[in-house]
């Protein structure tokens, strides 16, 4: 058992604007304090008015200037040890909202190097399984987020349909021993970093799908990302289970602070009731002689029970904002942190006996003891196998050189003409495998074959995970290529939408003049017809009215479909993360660039050892047959030749390791940009969704609002009415055309345009109440149309009188 109380860092996020004097010390102890001075003009609210110096000590404080790799190196690399080791281990990230605990957890959205500590430990950890044989490793992971106090699972793949809300909710559930269980959490097994990976932007992406600006998830939930752990020696029934939960708070904020209300308000004070129940906990637990520790107030103190107090080495990040206006704040996360500091935990090593395993084992036993009793006692038999019996050997043969077990045994029983035959099939495959490397040797790329034909030829086990990469790629190759077929499906899709659109429109106008002549509003007693006393529309009014609407609506939506592909495009380029994707796009490209070239020098050096290998092959042929031949040289001599040969090849194998690595280390960086950029699509997508149903609304108020002041043209004439209204929403939708594409150029904000045509359709507006974008080019592309369309309808006005 460790005894450890929890480890408290602190983590200054860089400031932009003016920050409150503090300073950072480091003692020769290793820890390190900040000190935050307080003018007393500042000290407002819970601050004691006459203090003004206030300092905390923490494990290390990391400034400003402090990278993502330290924070790995010093926080989360000594816990994903004690992890390995088989102790749970937590690493929380506590502080107000914006201080940087999402960016030091997960990392950040832009670059390769603001990986966090997530991505950062799932690569260590899976290095280091592929680096230990000692052991077998199986992981698993699950992310959990918790929001107003209840639980949703971020991995269920329902997520992207169904609002968070609709989601089953993840439950807690105690046993008799009072462990705590999830229902409702999937726990999903990763085989490799890629899979591991795969899963957090699987969870980061859902996350940021169920946000909506009402409910901005990532500021106020909170989020616990567990990799579980399970390990054991090759053959031992004794299993080692350890957990990781690394965890990224909510905002801790007072909720005056806040100043929210409504929705918001309710979400503050659930996210300050937990973080409440967490410091009751917290202060529960720091107290001497306190029995009852209060965890089952809340669903997150319930969850991180082990991590508080508990079995676990337990590590929290305090994320501090320097800014003068959040020093508050800051002070008030600090002396969470002391407290915190005051909790001891004492992590167990958490081994068991796997009772399956253990039955397993002992099964074995007694079969091989009864198979060596009948050996002994000589119970053999003579008659002839059958066929049925060599099929079954064969079997058993290909099962056990599949199986990764090193211990894994060939179970023939106490027959040695079972035992014979297998030898037989053992011998015939070794040589069928050696005459297969003698001929990839000729070939260049058989460098594992021919290289290594005397060390390291693949054992059963990598050949099974040779095998099973392969299955994965395949798997892969499938759903990449249908992903494909659907975009391809869509593209179609949307181009047979946008010409049933053009159509639709036509047909639209078309039907709608025709109506509009049945209902005879080309005559002049039309009105009459339909007005009734005192102006108001009769029945039949109303009924042209609603048809009219329903005309207008189709029109609205065929000019959104048309003009949405080039608004996509447009507000993609205008949009705010547009540098980063593109900054990454250019990285990638480079990255692939490198990755080919180091593949090329991997390939050359591969090629390299090759010919060098032939070279002394051929060497070692010559000067034994100089030997048989009555040659000179004596063939146990060293050959000074033969050596240089050699140490040549061990300097090309140098080489090609080196450059492996270096292609492999770049690989990682390419899928992770490769994510970077997917969530940036993901993120630009629902941006452009939620921006265009504004516009979409917007555009259908303006129409109502048009419509209603049209009312008058009513009374006066049915035809004007038709002629005006049909004119305006052509010309609005020629607006919508025009801003799209001329004004676009400018690069100024589409939302700034959409208002200015929308405002520019409304009655009323004169040219100097247009609102212009400031640019020159811009402003003149806005005023010649609005011209143009005034001309328009003046022209069609007169034409009708
Ligand atoms: N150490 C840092 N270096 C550079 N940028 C940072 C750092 N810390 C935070 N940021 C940036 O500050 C912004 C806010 O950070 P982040 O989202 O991590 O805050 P948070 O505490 O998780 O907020 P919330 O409670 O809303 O989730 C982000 O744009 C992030 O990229």
């Amino acid at each position: 058992m460790v005894k450890q109380t929890i480890q408290i860092f602190a983590r200054v996020k860089p400031a932009k604007r003016s920050t409150a004097v503090y300073s950072v010390d480091h003692d020769e102890h290793g820890s390190s304090s900040v000190e935050f001075l307080v003018p007393r003009d500042l000290a407002d609210g819970f601050i004691n008015n006459k203090k003004e110096s206030y300092r905390f000590r923490f494990q290390k404080v990391f400034d400003q200037g402090a990278k993502q790799e330290d924070i790995f190196e010093n926080i989360a690399k000594p816990v994903a040890d004690s992890v390995l080791a088989g102790y749970n281990g937590t690493i929380f990230a506590y502080g107000q909202t914006g201080s940087g605990k999402t960016f030091t957890i997960t990392g950040g959205p832009e670059r390769y190097s603001d990986r966090g500590i997530i991505p950062r430990t799932l690569s260590y950890l899976y290095q280091h399984f592929s680096k230990d044989s000692s052991k077998v490793y199986t992981a698993y992971i699950s992310y959990l987020e918790i929001y107003n106090d209840c639980g949703y699972d971020l991995l269920d793949p329902r997520h992207e349909a169904a609002r968070l809300e609709d989601l089953p909710k993840v439950t807690i559930m105690e046993d008799p021993e009072q462990n705590i269980h999830l229902k409702n959490l999937s726990i999903q097994q990763s085989a490799s970093e890629e899979e591991a990976l795969n899963l957090l932007f699987l969870g980061d992406t859902n996350r940021m799908i169920a946000e909506t600006p009402m409910n901005q998830a990532s500021t106020r939930s909170h989020c616990i990302f567990t990799v579980h752990l399970s390990s054991r020696e090759p053959g031992s029934a004794t299993v080692c289970r350890s957990k990781l939960h690394l965890v990224d708070l909510a905002g801790s904020e007072r909720v005056s602070k806040t100043g929210v209300g409504g929705q918001l308000l309710t979400e503050a004070k659930y996210i300050n009731l937990s973080l409440h129940y967490l410091e009751q906990v917290i202060i529960a637990l720091s107290e001497k002689n306190r029995s009852h520790i209060p965890y089952r107030n809340s669903m997150m103190t319930s969850v991180l029970r082990d991590s508080l107090g508990g079995n676990c080495m337990t590590t929290m990040i305090a994320t501090l904002s320097v800014d003068k206006r959040n020093i508050d704040e800051s002070i008030s996360t600090c002396r969470f942190a002391q407290r915190v500091a005051l909790i001891k935990n004492e992590a167990l090593l958490n081994e068991e006996l796997d009772p399956a395993l253990m039955i397993l084992r002992l099964k074995k036993e007694i079969q091989s003891l009864r198979e060596e009793l009948a050996m002994v006692t000589g119970e053999q038999r003579t008659d002839q196998l059958t066929e049925d019996d060599f099929h079954m050997l064969q079997e058993k043969v290909a099962l056990f050189l599949q199986d990764s077990d090193p211990e894994a045994a060939l179970d023939l029983g106490p027959d040695l003409r079972k035992i014979q035959h297998c030898f037989r099939l053992l011998k015939g495959m070794v040589t069928e495998q050696q005459c297969n490397q003698g001929r990839g040797d000729e070939h260049p790329s058989s460098l594992h074959q021919a290289d290594q034909k005397d060390q390291d030829c693949p054992t059963p086990m990598e050949m099974k995970r040779l095998r099973e990469l392969l299955q994965q790629r395949d798997n892969e190759i499938t759903i990449l290529v249908n992903m494909l077929k659907r975009e391809k499906k869509r593209a179609q899709d949307a181009v047979s939408q946008l010409e049933f659109n053009s159509e639709c429109y036509q047909r639209e106008s078309q039907s709608f003049s025709e109506y509009s002549l049945q209902k005879g509003f080309s005559q002049p007693d039309a009105d009459t017809k339909s007005v009734g006393k005192g102006g108001k529309p009769t029945n039949e009014t109303l009924l042209t009215e609603s048809e009219s609407l329903y005309v207008n609506v189709v029109l609205r939506e065929v000019e959104m479909s048309l003009g949405r592909k080039e608004a996509f495009e447009i507000f993609r380029r205008d949009h705010e993360d547009r540098i980063n994707i593109e900054d990454n796009k250019a990285l990638l490209k480079q990255r692939f660039a490198e990755a080919k070239a180091l593949g090329e020098q991997v390939n050359k050096a591969r090629g390299r050892v090759n010919e060098l290998k032939a070279q002394l092959e051929q060497r070692r042929t010559r000067r034994a047959a100089h030997g048989v031949t009555g040659g000179t040289a004596d063939p146990a001599e060293t050959d000074p030749v033969e050596e240089q040969l050699r140490a040549q090849i061990e300097e090309e194998k140098k080489n090609y390791k080196a450059t492996f690595g270096r292609l492999k280390a770049l690989k990682t960086e390419i899928e992770h940009l490769q994510l970077l950029l997917e969530r940036a699509k993901v993120k630009l997508q629902k941006d452009f969704e939620e921006w265009w149903s504004e516009e979409a609304y917007r555009l259908q108020v303006s129409g109502w609002y048009k419509k209603e002041a049209l009312n008058p043209h009513h009374q006066a004439s049915g035809d004007d009415f038709i002629m005006s209204q049909t004119v305006k929403m052509v010309s609005e939708y020629l607006c919508m055309w025009v801003v799209t594409y001329c004004i676009g150029n400018a690069g100024c904000v589409i939302r700034r345009r959409m208002q200015c045509a929308v405002q520019s359709l409304t009655p009323g507006y004169t040219e100097s109440s247009i609102p212009l974008t400031g640019d020159q080019q811009t402003d003149a592309d806005i005023l010649a149309f609005v011209r143009a369309r005034q001309n328009l309808l003046q022209r069609t006005g007169s034409s009708h009188q």
